[in-house]
């Protein structure tokens, strides 16, 4: 069953109309990136779902009953939002303890996780004193208090160091090996690559999950004067053509022979046949739309 199901979502802030129809299911033990251009909608999709945007239309549910109205949504699905709400007169530990008792936890879950992200040496200082990355962690400790079973974090990579990147994903690594499910939005594509078993776009207010982040397509070079016939008799669906480096571009593997055959029975010449892994900056660039 699925985690979170999301069906026919509708967000609009006056006439624009940022999230179109959107519908998505998420599986327990998914790790998936949400990538778009600036203003393209990521916060705004975490935010609704999470019921902190009123939405126009759509259905959100959590483990198939829990709507987002009711309280325990807030206990199996948390956020770590992009900008910082911390009180800068409390502690680390008083923000962890506000957050047990709203979920009524016991107190003994609070020292457990300071362990788990590091922020034992400051924990009991006011936030007032902490450095960006110092509040990140904890927003991240505040996270995953709860023991939600999925976790959205807006941008949690921003502003971090990169002894921070590294420790951050170590630790989103071994949430996600425990069992816990996340949604984490940021503009570095290395770190998606690295990182998410699956990423998913936002262009237009739509949502696109059928891209691989990384994925093979073999190259077929011809003879420049054979590329006008193949593209007009033989090119279908399944092939796209770079007319500048003359090579026939197969996505799909298992089309790749008869491809072959054909060519050689049009008695096109091939001089080359490759395999070449695309990268996710290359699928940004295709999506996006950027030469
Ligand atoms: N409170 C608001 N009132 C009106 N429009 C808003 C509001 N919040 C966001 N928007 C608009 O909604 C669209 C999506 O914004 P959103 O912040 O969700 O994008 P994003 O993908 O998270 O961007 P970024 O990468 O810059 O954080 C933008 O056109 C933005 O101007």
């Amino acid at each position: 069953m699925a985690l979170l199901t999301v069906e026919g979502l509708n967000k609009f802030y006056g006439k624009n109309h940022v999230l179109k129809s959107i519908t998505f299911d998420i599986h327990p033990g998914d790790l998936i990136g949400l990538v778009g251009p600036n203003g393209s909608g990521k916060s705004t999709l975490m935010r609704s779902v999470l019921n902190l945007e009123p939405i126009k239309e759509g259905t959100i549910r959590l483990l198939g009953e829990i709507k987002k109205e009711d309280t325990k949504f807030f206990k199996y699905l948390t956020f770590l939002p992009s900008e910082n709400h911390l009180y800068d007169h409390l502690t680390g530990r008083d923000h962890m303890a506000f957050i047990a008792n709203v979920h009524s936890l016991d107190r003994n879950c609070i020292n457990k996780v300071i362990d788990k992200v590091g922020i034992g040496g400051y924990v009991d200082q006011t936030v007032k004193s902490y450095s960006y990355g110092m509040r990140q962690r904890l927003l991240i400790a505040l996270s995953i208090l709860p023991e939600p079973k999925l976790i959205f974090m807006d941008e949690p990579f921003n502003g971090l160091d990169p002894t921070s990147v590294i420790e951050l994903k170590q630790l989103v690594r071994e949430l996600n090996q425990e069992g816990i499910t996340l949604m984490i939005s940021t503009h570095n594509l290395n770190i998606l690559q690295d990182l998410t078993n699956d990423i998913w776009f936002i262009k237009d207010g739509a949502l696109n999950k059928s891209y691989q982040k990384e994925s093979l397509v073999y190259l077929i070079e011809i003879d420049e004067s054979d590329v006008e016939y193949v593209k007009t008799e033989i090119a279908g669906s399944n092939i796209d053509i770079n007319e500048d480096k003359n090579t026939l571009i197969i996505k799909d593997k298992s089309q790749l022979n008869n491809y072959l055959q054909v060519l050689i029975r049009k008695n096109i010449n091939i001089k080359s046949v490759n395999e070449n892994r695309t990268s996710l900056e290359q699928t940004y660039k295709e999506i996006y739309e950027i030469s």
